[in-house]
């Protein structure tokens, strides 16, 4: 069984703060959560002990543990790990939700984890996070040595990434971390920096997909277009894929590439901009380097005023935007439905779904404290691959009247009759054309 890296003191997640800060772990988690920790210290120990241990110490994880390690059943509890990481690993947690013959009828054992009002649910599982969110996760995705050349190759182009600056109503505010963009050719970059709109303005520097990065490309695109279909056939109803969900082979010819340099560069909750990428966009994210908490939560009702903002990916430090779009501010927000924490170690790669970007918001966490990782020491580098469609190309993408770039959000906005497959009632035209040039590349 993997282990869970727990701290003696429980994790403080910014929504879990305020008003319960001296309240307990034994008040505040459920049982399976409990459960969870108690099995990562005590990987030998099964299932039903474990929650006797739990009963008789009522529920208070710290006493049940070293009762547990006093009753000699445990060799070497992970307890005794780094506890200033933020790193974790957790068999599991849904092998904890089937009720024992002898549990206490009052022990509340939850069938699968969820998120709940106010509270953050840190999910380590590949098994937890494809059942709880619309992500999945693949942890070791490249052989050792090739994700290490790659984090090298983004190590040496990092001090020349920019912070993102948008306006937020009077004010122009620079995102808490830096980036760059990617395509796949110069040219290809040239038409980016002077034909597609971001937030109303082009984007100054976009570069040509670095060596490493091209090939990781394709190895992202063979595990992205397998998940998408093991989704579909596993989770989607009737074994089909979403409406306006593109049935063609997703290959990415774009990527953001994000650094973190330290617990405190961060980035706010937004979901990515669709206007190239199309409803149902599916995005691979790499995450390299330290490791990170990136926290999702469901899309609420109020939460999408009209005139949210629009960034690049509508990035925004989550304070300012978050509490610019709502008064009562981002972490009231996260608490409606309750938040989930994935934790992203090095070289791992997440797919967001085709649910993601439409019905759930995602960010990267301010972190209290962080592992140095031993080549990319405080940064994070994550790369995004993305898929821009031909079809939606500005100049065949609507305008406003005064010649500014409709944006599409396809939560409340749609600026086309999409058809099944997600495509703009243009892009048979494109596509015909695109033929007759023999233009096989582009695409953004
Ligand atoms: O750093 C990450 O994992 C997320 C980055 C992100 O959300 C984006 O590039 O849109
Ligand atoms: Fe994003």
């Amino acid at each position: 069984m993997d282990a869970f890296v727990s701290r003696k003191r429980r994790r403080i997640s910014p929504t879990d703060e305020g008003d319960n800060k001296s309240t307990s772990l034994a008040e505040e988690e459920s049982t399976d959560f409990k459960l969870a920790v108690l099995a990562s210290l005590h990987s030998d120990v099964d299932h039903g002990t474990l929650l006797e241990g739990l009963l008789a110490f009522n529920g208070v994880v710290e006493a049940a543990s070293e009762h547990l390690l006093r009753a000699g059943s445990n060799k070497s509890p992970s307890k005794r790990r780094n506890t200033n990481s933020i790193t974790g690993y957790q068999s599991t947690i849904s092998s904890f939700s089937t009720k024992p013959k002898n549990a206490d009828s009052a022990a509340q054992v939850p069938k699968k984890p969820s998120a709940k009002k106010g509270k953050t649910l840190h999910l380590y599982a590949p098994e937890d996070i494809e059942t709880t969110t619309p992500c999945s996760m693949i942890h070791n995705f490249l052989p050792p040595d090739e994700a290490d050349a790659l984090l090298r190759e983004l190590l040496e182009e990092a001090p020349t990434f920019k912070r993102e600056k948008f306006r937020l109503f009077e004010n122009v505010v620079e995102s808490p971390h830096t980036m760059c963009f990617y395509v796949d050719s110069w040219d290809e970059a040239e038409r980016q920096k002077t034909e597609y709109v971001y937030n109303g303005s082009y984007i100054a520097d976009v570069r040509k997909t670095l060596p490493e990065m091209r090939n990781v490309a394709l190895k992202v695109q063979e595990a992205v277009n397998a998940e998408i279909q093991r989704r579909i056939q596993t989770y989607y109803p009737g074994g089909q894929k979403f409406k306006y969900q593109s049935p063609h082979e997703w290959k990415p010819n774009a990527a953001f590439v994000n650094c973190y340099d330290g617990g405190a560069e961060s980035v706010g909750y937004h979901s990515d901009q669709l206007t190239y990428l199309g409803p149902r966009a599916v995005i691979g994210s790499l995450s390299l380097g330290v490791a990170r908490e990136f926290r999702v939560r469901r899309v609420v009702a109020r939460d999408e005023p009209r005139g949210d903002r629009e960034g690049k990916n509508s990035h925004t430090p989550s304070t300012a935007a978050d509490n610019a779009t709502t008064p009562k501010g981002a972490s009231t927000r996260a608490d409606a439905e309750g938040q989930i924490s994935i934790h992203l170690p090095h070289n791992s790669l997440l797919i967001m779904h085709a649910e993601m970007q439409e019905e759930w918001k995602h960010s990267i966490a301010p972190a209290a404290a962080i592992d140095p990782h031993p080549i990319a020491g405080t940064k994070r580098l994550n790369i995004t691959y993305r898929c821009y469609k031909a079809s939606l190309h500005p100049k065949f993408t609507p305008r406003c009247r005064c010649g500014v770039p409709t944006v599409l959000r396809c939560s409340f906005f749609q600026w086309a009759e999409f058809d099944e497959d997600g495509e703009p009632p243009w892009a048979k035209r494109v596509l015909d054309a695109k033929e007759t040039e023999g233009d096989a590349g582009g695409g953004t």
